[in-house]
């Protein structure tokens, strides 16, 4: 049976001072923020998934966005290299919680960079945004760490938001969602559906027809609804304010057997 394990990691008290890059500082509300990410930890919890916290990593602000420190094909857990440098400690804490589980551990090396928001996989085939924080070593690394595996790594121009995930994701049937003015090339993707707001170009798939999403998506929801979807919303207003969504709140481990 396919695993359904993901890792999250609580806020950092230090939360309000993470990054931000292509959009405007707006003051965070720590508390808040907890508040929401224990909501959407329940609601992984309530949709199956048995959740395992990494380590807090207090001193890094950005630490909640787990997503961005590994990236997982089949068994194989591929530590990231934060093209953030104020990101770089966060990847120790995240390696040990994924040893622990049984992945085999692989790494990106310097000169490479690499950010899990920027890998979407889609059965085998695995999408790597070319962008601010993940360079062209670092996709050349990924290729050689999963196409012994099977995958098949497209590489794709990320210039207009943080990751390519921030700008795509996918529906369970494997269809690339994503809101055109935020895409550098909607035409890599031979099944894309537009929705009509960036937030909801972002979907964690819970299982079955469950698709968690923003609140901050409420058209996105009802166009999914209406295709036989059954959204389930949280809202994640203070890490939208650090260019983080659904999406970067939790790795999701599928394929232990352990
Ligand atoms: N995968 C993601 O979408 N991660 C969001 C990271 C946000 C964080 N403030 C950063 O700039 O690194």
């Amino acid at each position: 049976m396919p695993s359904k394990k993901a890792l999250v990691r609580r806020p950092s008290p230090r939360l309000a001072e993470g990054l931000v890059t292509h959009i405007e500082r707006e003051k965070v509300d720590t508390d808040l923020a907890v508040e929401q990410w224990e909501a959407y930890v329940e609601a992984l919890r309530t949709h199956g998934w048995e959740t395992i916290e990494v380590d807090p990593a207090d001193d890094c602000p950005d630490s909640v966005f787990v997503e961005d420190t590994v990236v997982m094909y089949r068994n194989v857990a591929l530590i990231a290299r934060p093209g953030a440098d104020s990101r770089r400690a966060e990847t120790a804490g995240v390696e040990e919680a994924v040893a622990g589980l049984g992945c085999s551990v692989n790494w990106i090396w310097d000169p490479g960079t690499l950010e899990g928001g920027d890998v979407l996989k889609i059965g085998d085939t695995v999408y790597v945004g070319r962008g601010g924080r993940t360079n062209a070593a670092g996709v050349q690394q990924l290729r050689a760490a999963f196409e012994p595996l099977g995958a098949r790594v497209v590489a794709a121009p990320v210039s207009k938001v943080l990751h390519l995930k921030s700008a795509v994701t996918a529906l369970p049937d494997g269809t690339v969602i994503g809101h055109i003015p935020k895409m550098d090339t909607p035409s890599l993707f031979a099944r894309f559906l537009p929705v009509p707001e960036e937030a909801g170009s972002h979907v964690v798939l819970l299982g079955g027809d469950k698709l968690l999403m923003a609140a901050s998506a409420p058209k996105t929801a009802e166009l999914f609804a209406d295709l036989g979807y059954e959204p389930v919303v949280v809202d994640i207003s203070e890490f939208e304010k650090l260019e983080g969504c659904v999406t970067c709140l939790s790795v999701r481990l599928r394929e232990l057997y352990t």
